[in-house]
């Protein structure tokens, strides 16, 4: 269970731009968030996936409450998140591969030994041949590098995904690979989702639920929980 209880947040204490939002999501559930420009669905998502650290309110991962957030929390439960961004080129090292790209977490991890083949799994999984993995970051399309940041995501195995627009600057192609691959992991892990955009379609169509910014605030459980 990913629980958020009473999140307020922001980058100035005085002005938050989160206040007072929870959301619950059980696991393998997937929700859709929906809301305004600017309401401040990115910095939930970041305080979800334990990013930001929230300036009050708790989030507690599957039964274990976070203590701080980014190097606070504990290897296990940032571990337990992967995380897409709408932006791959703003997420993505450009002096690296994209192969290295993909590898980096489980570098990080102290799993550089699984690195080759969870690289040449993950990467057929989201269509790039290997030519493609030994080109920058520059070199390829942002819809291919979308593709090697959502592989990033997946290599820990991760129990929770939040992904943050991750479709917004694609064409329909490429979205409909991209949500198949997050569909098929989840399908396989039963991994929960928090999928933020502005597409109340897509968002229907991908998520188990689709909620609404203003619903957070009411201090609703989507997953019905
Ligand atoms: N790093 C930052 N420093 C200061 N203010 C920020 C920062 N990031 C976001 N903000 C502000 O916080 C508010 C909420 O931003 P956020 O990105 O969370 O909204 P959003 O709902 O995801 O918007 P969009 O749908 O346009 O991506 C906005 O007013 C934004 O300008």
């Amino acid at each position: 269970m990913l629980e958020l209880s009473g999140i307020t947040a922001g980058y100035d204490p005085r002005r938050p731009v989160v206040r007072g939002v929870s959301l619950t999501i059980a696991p393998g559930r997937s929700v859709g968030l929906l809301g305004p420009s600017g309401c401040g669905k990115s910095t939930l998502a970041r305080v979800a996936a334990l990013l930001h650290r929230p300036d009050s309110g708790t989030v507690v991962v599957d039964g274990d409450p976070v203590r701080g957030a980014r190097h606070r929390a504990t290897r296990e439960q940032r571990t337990a998140f992967g995380v897409v961004f709408q932006q791959p080129r703003l997420a993505a090292d450009p002096r690296m591969r994209l192969t290295d790209l993909i590898a980096e977490p489980l570098r990080a991890t102290g799993r550089r030994a699984e690195a080759a083949a969870a690289v040449a799994a993950l990467a057929e999984r989201v269509g790039l041949s290997g030519e493609l993995l030994r080109r920058r970051p520059h070199e390829v399309s942002d819809g291919q590098l979308q593709r090697a940041c959502l592989a990033r995501a997946l290599v820990l195995r991760p129990r929770w995904l939040i992904c943050d627009e991750m479709t917004a600057m694609l064409d329909a192609s490429t979205t409909a690979a991209l949500v198949a691959v997050v569909e098929d992991y989840r399908a396989g892990s039963g991994a929960g989702l928090l999928a933020v955009g502005h597409d109340r379609v897509l968002l229907d169509r991908w998520c188990d639920e689709t909620v609404h910014w203003d619903e957070l605030r009411a201090e609703k459980s989507p997953s019905g929980v």
